[in-house]
């Protein structure tokens, strides 16, 4: 091995600095004289806290200034969650390494009324992604859902200071925190699907950097990538990203399958296309476009032109 440092670029969130070092420590604990360093840096979704994330827009929001440093030689390489990574990654770079998912559910911090189906009438619920919000509408309309931004520990404390019923977070975030007894309840995946690769970590590099991609691979977890290529052709078909209610969940089928279940939703969640796929999990990326055009032309299309959105169909 040539190199004897490695620069790992994070997020300074407390749950991307988590997810950071837990990447170092493996690292460290496969190749005891390998030295890793952690730079911490801001990117664009980290300064616009007073902002509803998908009014912000723009690809890229938590992985763009990682993402130019590392092109450059700063870093050598970058954790980031999976379901913030744009399905496109930029020229010169590559994500060399998925992790095991830990856990893809969608957590509810309810101190008062605990579980889910025990929210009153009109009850203040939390939660800045369109995803949630327009799946949790659909089987519950007269929700009042929030605008709830902010890191995991922000949003707990808000929980509280500005008198939600209930907030709701990923498991994932959650536990990787040491926040796991705070959740009340995990919501059905029969009502919400995860957002593509929830409670995955992605690790990203430059593209020719053969030597960092050879040292991490033993990261990869064969499972978790087969799943996570079905969820973002999905997302890549749609066009998705954070600006659009869409929710995928790949999971491992009996004899080498994978079922893809996915979600298109209107913004006020009246109407939701939900279908799912199942085939060879070496075909995963064919499954989720697939399952991705099933949708498109149950109404998600119209969706899709109803929120402004372009969609090139011919790529
Ligand atoms: N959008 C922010 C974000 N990115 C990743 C996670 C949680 C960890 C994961 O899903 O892997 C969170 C917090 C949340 O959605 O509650």
């Amino acid at each position: 091995m040539k190199k004897d440092t490695i620069i790992i670029g994070t997020r300074s969130s407390k749950l991307a600095l988590w997810q950071a070092e837990y990447v170092k420590s493996r690292l460290e604990e496969k190749y005891p004289a390998l030295t890793v360093e952690l730079k911490l840096m801001t990117t664009k979704g980290d300064k616009i806290l007073d902002a509803p994330l998908a009014k912000i827009g723009g690809k890229g929001l938590f992985t763009k200034e990682l993402e130019t440093d590392m092109l450059t030689g700063g870093i050598d390489l970058a954790v980031h969650s999976l379901k913030d990574m744009p399905t496109e990654v930029p020229d010169g770079l590559v994500i060399s390494a998925i992790t095991k998912r830990f856990d893809p559910g969608d957590a509810v911090v309810s101190p008062e009324y605990q579980r889910f189906d025990a929210l009153p009438l009109g009850a203040k619920v939390g939660t800045s992604s369109l995803r949630r919000k327009a799946q949790l509408l659909h089987v519950r309309p007269d929700l009042n859902i929030c605008d709830l931004r902010g890191n995991v520990n922000t949003r707990l404390q808000k929980l509280a200071d500005e008198d939600f019923d209930a907030i709701i977070l990923a498991v994932a975030g959650l536990k990787r925190l040491g926040f796991g007894e705070r959740i009340t309840d995990v919501l059905p995946k029969s009502i919400v699907l995860p957002a593509v690769g929830q409670g995955a970590l992605a690790i990203e590099t430059r593209a020719d950097d053969a030597e960092i991609r050879a040292l991490i691979d033993f990261l990869n977890d064969d499972e978790t990538v087969r799943c996570a290529t079905a969820e973002r052709a999905f997302l890549g078909r749609v066009e998705g990203g954070c600006q659009v209610p869409v929710g995928v969940y790949a999971t491992p089928a009996e004899a080498g399958q994978l079922q893809v279940e996915a979600v298109i939703a209107s913004l006020d969640g009246s109407k939701l296309y939900r279908d799912k796929i199942t085939g060879q999990a070496a075909d995963a990326e064919s499954l989720g476009r697939q399952l991705a055009d099933m949708l498109l032309a149950k109404g998600g299309l119209e969706i899709m032109h109803e929120l402004g959105l372009l969609l090139d169909r011919n790529q």
